[in-house]
């Protein structure tokens, strides 16, 4: 598959989602945590921007401020050139747990819902679009199963299907194929980049794997530990192909980006 492709970036357009100077914290009883340190990045239409990290790098609470879940104390985020001051239908969340759909709906209820709650498409209007989204996902025959009836990945389509079914500006996806054997998290990623063949959506994907922000990404940004910091943004065409100006797998200059600084602790005792 050619995941390459000419971003809006490369034609001169305004970014959709801008993110400045974005500075995040949480107050909590007796601590100011600092989660982000004046973060910039700005994503373009039909981007697979991945924001890539250790653990505690800031890379879940970037995507709740960008979700209107938290406002920054510094800086700001701007989505089609209006600031995100509240969550809204725009920017729709697939998260990791495979317990978000609702139980006691089916397959089909649960993205109808989604449609219809947020005002988007009532009745038959909005069967039609889940059963697009759906069939897009390979879960047609599943249509009026429960969840409890799927497998992970089964309600990890489910719930991919019902974030696109709202047709978002920009899809959020918080580590969604973490919690997969490694064998149907291969076959996820396969899938979203079909998907996004087909549909050229714009998604912002949070994980800590390099393999998975190298294969799903055409952009990738490098997220320093607590707090986190931008250390670099690069571009994938999904390969992982020797440069050869470096004699670098991209993977490899992701790790040595990412791990330099301990590299170096260590090598100074
Ligand atoms: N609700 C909260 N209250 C206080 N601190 C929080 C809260 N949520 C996250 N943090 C802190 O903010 C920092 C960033 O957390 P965040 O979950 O965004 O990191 P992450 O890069 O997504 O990590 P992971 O890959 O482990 O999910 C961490 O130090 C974390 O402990």
């Amino acid at each position: 598959m050619n995941q390459s492709h000419i971003t809006a970036q490369d034609k001169g357009f305004a970014p959709l989602l801008d993110v400045r100077g974005v500075t995040l914290q949480y107050k909590t009883k007796d601590h100011l945590v600092t989660a982000t340190y004046r973060v910039d990045f700005q994503v373009y239409g039909s981007d697979r921007y991945v924001l890539l990290g250790p653990s505690g790098c800031g890379k879940s609470t970037l995507l709740k401020a960008v979700g209107g879940y938290l406002q920054p104390v510094e800086g700001e985020i701007m989505l089609k050139g209006k600031r995100i001051t509240k969550p809204g239908p725009d920017r729709v969340m697939v998260f990791q747990e495979f317990d978000q759909l609702l139980p006691w709906k089916t397959v089909k209820q649960n993205v109808m819902f989604a449609l219809e709650a947020s005002g988007k498409l009532r009745g038959r209007e909005a069967e039609d679009k889940a059963m697009h989204y759906i069939e897009k996902v390979n879960l047609a025959k599943f249509a009026d199963s429960y969840p409890h009836m799927l497998s992970g990945g089964m309600k990890q389509r489910v719930a991919i299907a019902r974030g696109m079914a709202m047709e978002p500006d920009i899809l959020l996806m918080d580590e969604p194929f973490a919690a997969l054997d490694a064998l149907t998290r291969r076959k996820m990623q396969e899938e979203l980049l079909q998907l996004w063949e087909d549909t050229r959506f714009t998604v912002l994907f949070v994980t800590h794997s390099i393999p998975e922000a190298v294969k799903i990404g055409n952009r990738i940004l490098l997220l320093s530990p607590h707090p986190g910091q931008v250390k670099a943004e690069l571009n994938s065409d999904g390969s992982d192909a020797v440069d050869p100006t470096s004699g670098k797998r991209l993977s490899e200059r992701i790790h040595e980006l990412l791990f330099a600084d301990q590299v170096e602790e260590v090598a100074h005792g």
